[in-house]
């Protein structure tokens, strides 16, 4: 059994929970265990992940968080650098499914967030679990 961390970046409290809910049910469904850690947005992922990689205490992680675009340059910065961060650390080693939305509009997220419709939120976590099973068959 697999103890995976889901670190969520809170910036849509609503759209989190649905995210959380779907990845929460894709681990636990797999048979493995999880716990939740909470950073204020997605700029706060990479390295919160970092953090919790050094600590060696989970198997893999779960990036989950919801941007939404809003009328400046900030929106380019918070999702590129965030998928940049979480992707160098997937290079170094670190098993991670990353699950964070970018979208243009919330009614976008809510389709991608919820389980009962694209439930990206269990995409990444089976995407974490599938890399932890390609680590374990390469022995
Ligand atoms: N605009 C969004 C943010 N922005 C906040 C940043 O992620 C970060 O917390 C802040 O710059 C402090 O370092 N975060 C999201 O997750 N979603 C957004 O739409
Ligand atoms: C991530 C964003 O684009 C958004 O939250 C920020 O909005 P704005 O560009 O209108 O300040």
């Amino acid at each position: 059994m697999a103890h995976i961390l889901i670190v969520e970046a809170r910036f849509y409290d609503h759209l989190n929970d649905l995210l959380v809910a779907g990845a929460r049910g894709a681990i636990e469904a797999a048979g493995h265990s999880c716990e939740v850690l909470t950073v204020p947005g997605a700029l706060e992922l990479p390295g919160a992940i970092a953090m919790a990689s050094e600590r060696g205490r989970w198997d893999a992680f779960v990036a989950l968080g919801v941007v939404i675009r809003g009328e400046t340059y900030h929106f380019e910065i918070v999702a590129n650098e965030s998928a940049r961060g979480i992707m160098a650390l997937t290079m170094d080693g670190v098993a991670i499914g990353n699950g964070v939305l970018t979208t243009e509009d919330e009614a976008q997220a809510i389709v991608r967030a919820d389980p009962a419709q694209l439930d990206k939120g269990g995409a990444a976590a089976k995407a974490a679990l599938a890399l932890l099973d390609l680590r374990d068959r390469m022995g």
